[in-house]
């Protein structure tokens, strides 16, 4: 009989898996065999399904090149118009007044959990690099958080960072469907990033988190950057999935839907029909759902966007859908969660602070008015100002999904939602965009998901922006229009020119040292690529990807 031998330093996998990352005790924990069977059977039922969505996705947005838009599909009237509802809120996640999210770095998880916030939503996508240290680390984060037996200790502070009685609630969020784990290899293919993300977590995590959170229920998910319908039906079967499997009762499993993509949000009442027994509602990721608008129009010159710092929920087309999002969950049972203001605390400057407190102060003020349920924060230090005016406008309930119709936003119409934003495009807007591209990508391709940068926080999303927000410029030769400069247009020598201007100014922001050991170089070229290209890519993370993977060779010596 043939016996198969493991070597030191491998993961023990099952028939038609490969690890290809790096070997490390810790991850072995987490990835088991039984643990890669449950991944490995999850990709093999549902790759063919992924492949033809994301087929899918290709055509609509050939359609729009040619000159179409999305709109709602005459073909599901019917879900839109009829009377059904999603199964009840557990009453565990009934209060989710202040979400906290946060990549699934060790102390950023138990500050996360610790911050005050109802629940905390643990970042595989826009917050997190997703390397296979910083992925197989956080999968390891999470299960010792579920655990309740997570610590950790910063050497340099020499402080011990641990749980507190009283955490917030996990939800967690893994990647998009479009991302691939080219660490994970099934059948010789790379896994689908997502599915890697929430089966790892899910069999580590199931059991323990339906006891001691979920109350019965869980666990939760945020789920990212679906486009249609079709998309919502494959997370549904993925649940349905894992809930015979774990042998848990149907509708265990709960998500909170992102609609941060312009195709999405005509397909909200469709997204929760198809998750109805598994839905914690929709939220508005407002930062990709402006990357969104500007992808899904890149071959329209007549919707040119305004600088970045212009397009925000006060534009027609933001609210109309914000107001939109909130009609169609309460109508339907479930949260409508607001977004991220991207302010955070400014520590050496206390009337910037205030300045800066203020204005998340008035976007939220903005959200709870509008029947929001709850919202997202940052940073802690926002907590306690986002709590109080969540607090002070909810009427004294967990949530407005019964006393925030929002009724009016049935008028609202598909010219509503594809309104062009106003404003004007200024030389300062394109240096912000290849600025903030340019460090952000520095430090993604360096690991970190997530950086403040000039007092705001970045992340994938707001990057997207930036890059498509160029090329888009660049491809229609926009004019910038707000500098009083008559018929300045953006030109590949003027990208060119701000390029290498923004690359001097970093490095003397930075300092010499910093800027020779970080990857600035290296983003440079790639953001460069990226705004320059004669077809916008899907995503600047997938070009990005191919630059921090790192495959092992394999072990030598026997166990
Ligand atoms: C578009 C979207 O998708 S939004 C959602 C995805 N994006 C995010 O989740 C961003 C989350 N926020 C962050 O990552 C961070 O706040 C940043 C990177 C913007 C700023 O982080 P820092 O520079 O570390 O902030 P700062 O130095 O002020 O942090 C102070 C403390 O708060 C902690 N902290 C800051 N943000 C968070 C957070 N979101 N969750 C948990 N802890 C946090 C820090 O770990 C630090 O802890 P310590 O005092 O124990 O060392
Ligand atoms: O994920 C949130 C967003 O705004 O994008
Ligand atoms: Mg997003």
């Amino acid at each position: 009989m043939a016996v198969a031998t493991r070597l030191m330093g491998e993961y023990d996998v099952p028939e038609g898996v490969d690890i290809r990352g790096r070997y490390d005790e810790g991850f072995a924990g987490i990835l088991t065999r039984e643990a890669l069977q449950f991944v490995a059977d999850l990709q093999r039922e549902f790759r063919g399904h992924v492949r033809y969505a994301m087929e899918r996705r290709r055509e609509e947005q050939r359609r729009y090149d040619a000159g179409g838009a999305p709109g709602f599909d005459p073909a599901t009237r019917r879900v839109r118009e009829g009377d059904w509802v999603c199964a009840p809120v557990p009453p565990a996640v009934a209060d989710r007044s202040v979400e906290i999210t946060g990549p699934v770095e060790r102390k950023m998880v138990i500050n996360a959990l610790n911050s005050g916030a109802k629940v905390f939503m643990a970042d595989f996508e826009d917050a997190l690099s997703p390397s296979w240290e910083n992925l197989m680390r956080g999968q390891v984060n999470l299960r010792d958080a579920v655990n309740g037996t997570i610590s950790f200790h910063d050497e340099a502070r020499n402080r011990v960072y641990k749980l507190n009685e009283r955490t917030a609630k996990l939800f967690v969020r893994p990647r998009g469907w479009h991302l691939p784990e080219a660490h994970v290899l099934v059948d010789g293919e790379p896994a689908i990033g997502c599915l890697v993300d929430f089966g790892l977590y899910f069999f580590h995590n199931h059991k323990q988190f339906r006891a001691s959170q979920g109350g019965g229920h869980g666990p939760f998910f945020y789920l990212p950057k679906m486009e249609h319908s079709r998309e919502a039906k494959i997370w549904d079967g993925v649940f349905e999935r894992a809930e015979r499997w774990a042998g848990i009762e149907r509708g265990s499993v709960r998500a909170t839907v992102l609609i941060e993509t312009l195709p999405a949000v005509f397909q909200m009442d469709e997204i929760l029909y198809e998750l109805r027994e598994h839905s914690l509602g929709l939220n508005c990721g407002r930062w990709d759902y402006i990357f969104s608008y500007v992808k899904t129009f890149r071959a329209h010159p007549d919707r040119l966007l305004p600088d970045r710092v212009l397009v925000g929920m006060a534009q027609h087309f933001m609210r109309s859908y914000s107001d939109l999002l909130i009609h169609t969950c309460h109508r339907r049972g479930v949260h409508a969660m607001g977004g991220m203001a991207a302010q955070i605390p400014i520590r050496d400057d206390p009337a910037a602070n205030e300045a800066a407190l203020e204005l998340v102060r008035k976007d939220k003020l903005r959200e709870v008015r509008a029947g929001h349920d709850g919202t997202w924060a940052a940073h802690p230090g926002l907590i306690p100002a986002i709590a109080e005016v969540f607090d002070a406008n909810m009427g004294g309930g967990a949530n407005q999904i019964q006393t925030a119709r929002r009724e009016d936003a049935r008028a609202i119409t598909e010219e509503d939602l594809l309104q062009p934003p106003r404003g004007v495009r200024t030389m300062e807007g394109l240096r912000l965009n290849t600025g903030v591209g340019i460090q952000y990508l520095a430090a993604w391709l360096g690991g970190a998901g997530s950086v403040p940068l000039y007092n705001l926080m970045e992340d994938a999303a707001t990057a997207e922006i930036s890059r498509v927000q160029n090329w888009q410029w660049l491809r229609h030769g926009a004019t910038l229009d707000g500098d009083g400069v008559p018929g300045l247009r953006v030109t590949p020598e003027m990208l060119a020119r701000v390029l290498e201007e923004e690359m001097t100014r970093i490095e003397r922001e930075v300092g010499k040292d910093r800027f020779q050991k970080g990857r600035y170089k290296e983003a440079c070229k790639l953001f460069a690529r990226q705004c320059t290209a004669p077809e916008l890519n899907d995503f600047l993370t997938l070009d990005a990807y191919n630059h921090i993977v790192v495959h092992q060779p394999k072990a030598i010596s026997k166990l």
